[in-house]
């Protein structure tokens, strides 16, 4: 089994939208793919139910017929820090609840599994915690989702080094260009040197997941 988590720069950098491309490409090559969002801030109540617009587009791109439930175990409603929407709610979240739902998420036996972190890297989950140690745990490969703006250079490389000093293998990185950029193509020239691992894709602004997928580079061992 194949396991990827989609990190990112930042919040907002697209890790949903690369993580729904990726999922696509997989399935179009024939896998069964499941996914995972172990942790969401930002949700609607619907019918008694906390509602997470990623979990539901990565549901959508996944062919493994799972619940919102597990695929978004931790839920909180307001779009905020969710280590700070937990504890407002005198809430704790934990790495092995977030490993317990990855285990079952594992126990489908798809092909691949593709976890969408929360916020970047070292997202805390309060009292010490950061959803990087599940993906510690867990020994995922690692995409780092770079979204090309001005910055992304020095938030490219932190992100990087944390990852690699965890111990983590980063497996490729995403070049997502969903705004224009000065000087691009030097950035991302830049970025193909400083980063030792594959560029997977390079995205530009494109409404539809389907043309996104197609520019995938992802092959499986
Ligand atoms: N290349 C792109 N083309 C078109 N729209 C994009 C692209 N990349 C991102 N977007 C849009 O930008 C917004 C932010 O992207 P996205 O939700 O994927 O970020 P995120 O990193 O998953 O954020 P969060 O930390 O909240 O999970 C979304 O509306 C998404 O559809
Ligand atoms: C609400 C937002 N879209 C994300 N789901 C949560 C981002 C948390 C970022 C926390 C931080 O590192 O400051
Ligand atoms: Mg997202």
């Amino acid at each position: 089994m194949n396991e990827f988590f989609i990190t990112a720069t930042d919040t907002d950098a697209g890790k949903t939208y690369v993580a729904r491309a990726l999922v696509t490409a997989l399935v179009n090559q024939g896998k069964h793919v499941a996914v995972y969002k172990p942790v969401s801030a930002g949700c609607e109540l619907i019918n008694g139910e906390l509602v997470n617009e990623d979990a539901c587009l990565l549901q959508a791109s996944g062919n493994c017929r799972q619940s919102l439930t597990q695929i978004n175990p931790i839920a909180f409603a307001e779009p905020i820090a969710p280590h700070i929407a937990a504890e407002k709610l005198q809430q704790h979240i934990s790495v092995s609840q977030i490993m317990a739902g990855y285990e079952q998420v594992k126990a489908l036996g798809a092909d691949v599994v593709v976890t969408e972190g929360a916020g970047g890297w070292r997202l805390p989950l309060g009292q010490g915690a950061y959803l990087s140690e599940f993906a510690k745990q867990a020994g995922v490969g690692v995409i780092l989702v770079v979204n090309m703006k001005l910055g992304c250079l020095n938030h490219a490389m932190l992100t990087y080094e944390a990852i690699i000093a965890d111990g983590l293998p980063c497996v490729g990185w995403v070049a997502n260009c969903q705004q224009q950029m000065p000087y691009l193509e030097e950035n991302i020239a830049e970025l193909r040197r400083l980063l030792p691992m594959a560029l997977m894709a390079r995205l530009d602004y494109c409404a539809d997941i389907n043309k996104a997928a197609a520019l995938f580079d992802v092959q499986l061992n």
